[in-house]
């Protein structure tokens, strides 16, 4: 049975496009990684500071955080405990880390869904969103190799 629809893969690859058009409910991720112009509380993220993550990992109120870029993200125990408990299936945007943890978790439960675009299509989406964003690119299309490794 599967409760958690995972997507993972580099930025730019559309991971995001397809969790939406999939039309899959989405399980949203706390970050501390400030909005970005196109994006809203409660519905791509729920924007917190580092503080709350932290406050709320140290109360066990988190499945799992990862810092990413300088900023946290994580996934909160009620969101995942809600699914599980009303055996619905929702979707989430996760990096290995959060796969694993999830994974260790909930074994059976998460379907991966890797997301492959080319370099080259990669960064011409990414250039349309900032410098900052292409600079993480290289490293994170290798890590997405390694992590596909791991995950599968
Ligand atoms: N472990 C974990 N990783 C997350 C979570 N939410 C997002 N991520 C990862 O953080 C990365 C960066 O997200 P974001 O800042 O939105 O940048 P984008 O990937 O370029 O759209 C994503 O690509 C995911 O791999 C989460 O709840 N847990
Ligand atoms: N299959 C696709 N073909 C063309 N453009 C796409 C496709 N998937 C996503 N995009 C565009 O690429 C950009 C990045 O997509 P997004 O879903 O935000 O990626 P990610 O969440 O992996 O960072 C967006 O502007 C989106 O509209």
């Amino acid at each position: 049975m599967t409760n958690i629809v995972a997507f993972i893969g580099p930025s730019g690859s559309g991971k995001s496009s397809l969790q939406t058009v999939m039309g899959i409910p989405k399980i949203l991720s706390l970050t501390s990684r400030p909005p970005r112009p196109d994006e809203s509380n409660g519905r791509d993220y729920i924007f917190k500071t580092r503080e709350d993550i932290i406050e709320r990992n140290n109360n066990g109120k988190l499945l799992e955080v990862t810092e990413y870029n300088g900023h946290l993200y994580a996934t909160t125990k009620e969101s995942v405990e809600e699914l599980i408990t009303k055996n619905i299936t929702a979707s989430i945007i996760l990096d290995e880390h959060g796969v694993k943890m999830l994974r260790k978790q909930y074994p059976n439960r998460i379907l991966v869904v890797g997301v492959y675009a080319s370099l080259k299509d990669c960064r011409t989406r990414l250039e349309q969103r900032s410098n900052y964003a292409m600079k993480r690119l290289d490293s994170y299309r290798k890590k997405f190799s390694d992590c596909l490794q791991q995950v599968t």
